[in-house]
């Protein structure tokens, strides 16, 4: 199970075999073992190479082997035997250095690896230490910070972040085994003490707490969210209705109306969910293709987890009489009130009685809706997030009439679909796009005072988004918040020459998003928005000097001057906004927990779970901090009101800013609508 042969004259080199994948079974440890001692007491030996057979160094432990009675040499005293060696060892590391592998590695004197080879102690995947040496040694080699997060995460990197680490020595594009060979026999004879890894002192760190309470707080942040995803379940209402109180129906037969984006995906989420459908759409055209589009999605999905597609479940009409006889719909037509009314209106008037009538509008209100309708306690929104089939989040929004029984129904149907639901008041843009809004204000603010697009959205993706709000503006489509904003009476027609306002309302406003827009811009889906994409549909960002010279004429045109920003600052004001419209919406009761916050947040707008979600966060950084930095920005910009400290977060500093689940004494005593 490990070969030892003779190359170039003065190298042994051992071979791992142990097909497909090199793990370290008893056999092969016995094999290296073996092969080591051979090498080493051979006069004619100079150097050793430890390779693996078929292009794969080490996998790592024999997991099949793991229990009560394992067999063979122990893994310790081997790697201790090569790290002691007098000759020196050289890893020669292809395809995969994982646990028990890379920790062989670990034990050689140098380490030459393919560019294309992964490394990584993915032990804590397994529920293990990387007990063979890993802790010890690792961060010996590389560090602390980056030790730790190795293992505690179990990330595999890749042949060029390990080099950058320091992790291996040097990265061949060319065959392994020669290039360790020729580095072998180049340092045959040198000197090995300073090689032998265990020898060498910890690396000094002067903030080494600091360190240590930075990866507690994102194990706390971690176990607080897993808490919090399962809190959201034990929802309340402000009448004092809960989950516990109120019985949901059973929901054999669903409709969806409108098979556009998200009727597409609602329909597969539904199917998946074993609950028949029946899918309603006017126009011909998209009919078929969503027809089309649900199978295919449905066929992928059931190839990916081994069961049969439920496309048996689905009928589809372009006559909404067929909703007739379903016991929930949903609906999800154009984002248009005066349409949307008028569909409540009618299906009000076809369902069979105690139909549950939900809306997936993202910012009409509920309660307009539900008046259209002769039951408006059956009237909920169901605000699924695009692809509304993989999305996690459903926001479940109750109006001012809809019964804890419709709740109760809308909350149970989106656990049956897998999803996480969080039940919210109906405030314009509910609880998630509410608390965007000041976060995506505020950046545009950025770029106006001198920042641009990629130094913005590096802050918030090295904060841990999956994409800076830049770029997700781009991805969803800026033409969205555009007619939005048309709607409100905000975006006014800028053109080249024209007077420029910022104040909308006695309000900042910037235009900027305006401007592109008008210039046709509408993100990835025309190839052109904050970045360029090369052609419509593009997918990777690339800056564009068109924005830049925009935002230099922009400021010309204005009077105003750059002033150099930096990420500390993008963070505050993005994040803190967004922060203080979540405390208002605690403040007001349109949600009932910080938790359900947090959640939509992680499970909605990719926030980096490993920092608990944007409340969880505000008690990290300590709210007085919050509060000092949102005070500072608001005196400064006065006509900015979502940077004004709203009187929960002066409340909860007053109170010895307590931690997260004690807000509720708080929030209950100020929560004064609804
Ligand atoms: C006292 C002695 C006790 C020792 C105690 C020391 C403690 C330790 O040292 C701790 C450890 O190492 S724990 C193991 C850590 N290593 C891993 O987690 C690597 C797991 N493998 C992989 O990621 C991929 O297979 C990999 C990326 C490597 C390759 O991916 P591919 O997609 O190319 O191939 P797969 O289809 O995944 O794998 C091919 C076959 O190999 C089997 N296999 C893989 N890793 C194994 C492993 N570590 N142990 C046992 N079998 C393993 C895999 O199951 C598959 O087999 P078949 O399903 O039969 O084809
Ligand atoms: N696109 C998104 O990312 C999200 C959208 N929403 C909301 O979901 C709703 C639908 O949005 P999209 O799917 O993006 O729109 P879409 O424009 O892709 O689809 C709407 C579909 O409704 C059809 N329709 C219009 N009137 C109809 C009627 N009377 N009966 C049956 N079908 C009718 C249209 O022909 C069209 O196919 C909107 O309220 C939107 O605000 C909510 C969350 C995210």
């Amino acid at each position: 199970m490990a070969q030892l042969s003779y190359v170039s004259g003065s190298v042994g080199l051992i071979t791992l075999q142990n097909p497909p994948v090199n793990v370290l079974s008893a056999a092969t440890r016995q094999g290296i073992m073996e092969s080591m001692k051979k090498a080493l007491n051979d006069p004619k030996v100079k150097s050793v190479v430890i390779c693996g057979q078929n292009g794969v160094f080490c996998a790592g432990a024999d997991i099949k082997e793991f229990g009560p009675n394992i067999s063979g040499p122990s893994i310790v005293p081997l790697i201790y035997d090569i790290e002691v060696a007098n000759k020196p060892v050289v890893a020669a590391i292809e395809g995969s250095a994982l646990g028990g592998g890379l920790e062989l590695a670990l034990t050689c004197h140098y380490r030459i690896a393919h560019s294309k080879t992964r490394l990584g102690l993915p032990e804590v995947t397994l529920g293990l230490l990387p007990g063979a040496g890993g802790t010890q040694l690792l961060p010996r080699l590389i560090g602390i910070p980056a030790s730790l997060e190795l293992i505690t995460t179990g990330r595999h990197i890749t042949a060029a972040e390990a080099l950058q680490l320091g992790l291996v020595d040097h990265v061949t594009q060319s065959d392994t085994v020669d290039s360790a060979v020729k580095f072998a026999l180049s340092v045959e004879g040198e000197p090995l003490d300073s090689r032998r890894i265990s020898k060498r002192p910890c690396p000094h760190l002067p903030d080494l707490d600091a360190v240590f309470e930075a990866v507690m707080q994102k194990a706390r942040a971690l176990q607080y969210s897993f808490f919090a995803q399962r809190a959201v379940g034990r929802w309340s209402m402000p009448s004092g209705a809960s989950w516990n109180t109120s019985k949901a129906r059973p929901v054999h037969r669903a409709a969806v109306l409108g098979l556009g984006t998200m009727g597409r995906g609602i329909t597969v989420a539904l199917a998946q969910a074993g609950v028949s459908v029946v899918a309603v759409e006017i126009q011909e055209k998209q009919l078929n293709e969503a027809r089309e589009h649900v199978y295919a999605t449905l066929e992928r999905g059931a190839q990916q987890s081994g069961v049969s597609p439920s496309c048996a479940n689905i009928t589809y009409s372009h006559d909404i009489q067929a909703v007739a006889d379903v016991d929930l719909v949903i609906e999800a037509v154009l984002e248009d009130l005066s349409l949307k009314e008028k569909v409540f209106q009618q299906l009000s008037a076809i369902c069979k009685p105690g139909t549950l009538l939900c809306s997936n509008t993202s910012s009409l209100d509920l309660n307009c809706l539900a008046s259209q309708t002769k039951n408006p306690e059956l009237v909920v929104g169901m605000h699924f997030f695009a692809p509304a089939h993989v999305m996690k989040l459903l926001e479940v929004v109750y109006g001012s009439k809809s019964s804890p029984e419709a709740v109760a129904t809308a909350m149970q149907l989106g656990k049956k679909m897998g999803k996480i639901s969080v039940a919210v008041g109906n405030c314009r843009g509910f609880v998630g796009n509410r608390m965007l809004k000041p976060y995506i204000e505020q950046s545009y603010f950025l770029l106006e005072e001198g920042a641009t697009p990629e130094l913005v959205d590096k802050a918030l993706e090295e904060f841990g988004f999956p994409m800076g709000v830049f770029r997700m503006s781009d991805l969803s489509g800026l033409d969205v918040g555009w007619r939005v904003r048309k709607e409100d009476g905000l975006a006014e027609p800028v053109g080249t020459s024209g007077q420029i306002t910022r104040l909308r309302g006695g309000r900042r406003y910037s235009p900027l998003g305006d401007i592109l827009c008008e210039h046709g811009r509408f993100g990835q889906k025309t190839g052109l928005g904050w970045y360029q994409y090369g052609r419509p549909g593009g997918r990777v960002a690339k800056s564009d000097p068109w924005v830049f010279n925009l935002l230099e004429e922009y400021r010309a045109r204005l009077g105003l001057t750059a002033r150099p920003i930096d990420q500390q600052e993008v963070l505050e004001r993005c994040l803190y906004s967004l922060i203080n419209e979540g405390l208002c919406i605690l403040e007001e009761g349109f949600a009932s927990s910080p938790e359900d916050i947090d959640v939509i947040y992680v499970f909605g707008y990719g926030w980096p779970k490993h920092r608990g979600g944007p409340m969880f966060y505000a008690s990290m950084v300590g709210l007085a901090t919050v509060l000092e930095r949102l005070d500072h920005y608001y005196r400064s910009n006065p006509d900015v009101p979502s940077l004004k400290p709203c009187k929960l977060l002066r409340q909860l500093v007053a109170s010895g800013s307590p931690p997260v689940h004690k807000w509720k004494e708080i929030t209950k005593k100020i929560q004064n609508r609804l």
